[in-house]
């Protein structure tokens, strides 16, 4: 607490009395504060020093307060900012957030949640190593856990790289993320470098799989339950909210949520309190809200199965997984290590994957994406006879040439699946040799070359990458 007491705050509101309430309200817990009305005081207040929090009004009567916001980021400044909206606004909320906002309140402030959330912006940037060994270290802020959890991540594609760094810039923030991405991408794994890379690294991660609990159950799991409060309950119990205090709440395939527990989330999060099913009491919580989804969400929103309000609070920062076709290039890499993880967990060592294998697998759909080839990958190794690895796919790797349609309509896309169909063929068989498989079909190696990015046929290393000698 030592560290926290001489903390630095700024208060930013036009409203004496308000402005007076925070203040009082911030030296009783031990910080010190100063105070101004409008964006040109607070901004001469920042030129003259730096603090550890700044607290603003959204509107001032010389502009808004998203823009001081917007020029503290701007010009990189270190102070955390909480920003207070009036009641009803979830956009402006939205949009302080987004402009990198470690949080908000809304009007009128409840004083407790106020307490909270500038002890935990001051928290962030005041590890147990005291404050001025946290600002002169800040690119060293992110514990070393989030790096391993970014490893974890395994690939070095251009998508890849971005969603890590995207990954390692919003971990810092309170702002919800959601996750998008095909089935097996990697969104839980996502999800966890989140929390990994957040000063909630050794607070809980609790991950709930929104489609795998029953209607009836939801609202006992996610906000607790008293004892005797329905049937069965033989004692109080906790929900996910309050398992992940301080920390982060996972949830999962939020797509699924059956509307009425949609409303209930959003209350809960929109109030940061909970009321566990059977209590009189709500339960302040304190966790951060990253979301995933397979589905499309904006789709739902259109068709009135998803709530427009909690997917707009649901979706402050969004996260894009690509699926693996999309980052091919990732497969050697991809492999190695899942193979290492199957070795580790079977303890029987990994067979050698040799380049055949290597050309199946680019070759094979994997529409299960990363999860596909882990499974993959487990059966090769169960069947392996010791040195070397068999795959064991589906004949169908390739698309196989469709019947001939009595009559196309529309002949160019016809004949461009023609066309594709034996260019993938002839590069399977050619083990993905362009030289190859150009000669076999009569073509020049520059010829293929174009064919192969006009129809936008998936190979190793691109189609525009040199000879495969
Ligand atoms: N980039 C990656 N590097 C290493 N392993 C990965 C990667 N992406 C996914 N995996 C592995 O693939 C499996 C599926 O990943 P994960 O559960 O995170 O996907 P998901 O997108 O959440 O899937 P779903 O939508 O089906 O829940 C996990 O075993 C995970 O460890």
């Amino acid at each position: 607490m030592s560290a926290t007491s001489t903390a630095q705050v700024l208060v930013v509101d036009d409203e004496p009395d308000l402005r007076t309430l925070y203040e009082l309200t911030l030296l009783r817990e031990g910080y010190r504060v100063d105070a101004a009305g409008s964006v040109a005081e607070a901004w001469q207040q920042l030129e003259a020093k730096r603090f550890d929090a700044v607290i603003t009004d959204m509107r001032l009567p010389d502009g808004q307060g998203l823009e001081l916001l917007q020029r503290m980021s701007q010009q990189q400044r270190p102070e955390r900012c909480i920003v207070m909206t009036a009641y009803g606004s979830a956009e402006n909320a939205v949009e302080a957030l987004k402009a990198g906002a470690f949080d908000y309140l809304t009007k009128p402030v409840d004083l407790r949640q106020f307490r909270n959330v500038v002890a935990s912006a001051i928290q962030e940037v005041t590890p147990a190593r005291g404050r001025v060994a946290a600002r002169t270290a800040a690119p060293a802020e992110r514990p070393t856990g989030g790096d391993a959890a970014l490893q974890r991540l395994v690939g070095e594609s251009q998508a890849v790289r971005a969603v890590k760094e995207r990954v390692a810039k919003v971990a810092r923030s309170m702002a919800p993320v959601l996750v998008r991405g095909e089935s097996g991408t990697g969104k839980e794994l996502v999800a966890r470098a989140i929390h990994a890379c957040s000063h909630r690294a050794d607070a809980p991660f609790v991950a709930v799989n929104c489609s795998a609990i029953p209607e009836a159950l939801l609202e006992a799991e996610f906000f607790g339950a008293k004892k005797g409060s329905y049937t069965g309950s033989a004692a109080d119990r906790e929900g996910y909210f309050q398992a992940a205090r301080g920390g982060t709440l996972f949830l999962d395939e939020i797509g699924d949520l059956p509307l009425p527990m949609q409303s209930k989330l959003l209350r809960a999060i929109q109030e940061r309190q909970v009321r566990p099913l059977g209590s009189t009491q709500e339960d302040a919580v304190d966790v951060r809200i990253v979301s995933a989804t397979h589905k499309d969400l904006v789709a739902d929103v259109q068709a009135a199965r998803f709530r427009q309000d909690l997917y707009y609070r649901l979706n402050v920062i969004e996260i894009v997984v690509p699926p693996l076709r999309e980052r091919r290039e990732d497969l050697p890499r991809l492999c190695e290590a899942l193979l290492a993880r199957i070795a580790q967990d079977t303890g029987v060592p990994a067979p050698v994957l040799t380049p055949e294998v290597m050309a199946q697998l680019w070759a094979h759909p994997l529409g299960g994406n990363v999860r596909e080839l882990e499974n993959l990958l487990h059966r090769a190794v169960a069947l392996s006879d010791g040195h070397e690895m068999h795959l064991d796919l589906e004949p169908a790797a390739a698309p196989a040439l469709a019947p001939e349609p009595e009559m196309p309509n529309d002949l160019q896309a016809w004949l461009d699946q023609k066309e594709r169909d034996v260019l993938v063929k002839a590069l399977q068989d050619s083990g993905f040799n362009r030289t190859a498989a150009a000669q076999r079909l009569g073509l020049t190696l520059r010829q293929i070359r174009y064919r192969i990015a006009r129809l936008q046929i998936p190979v190793p290393g691109g189609a525009d990458e040199g000879d495969d000698a």
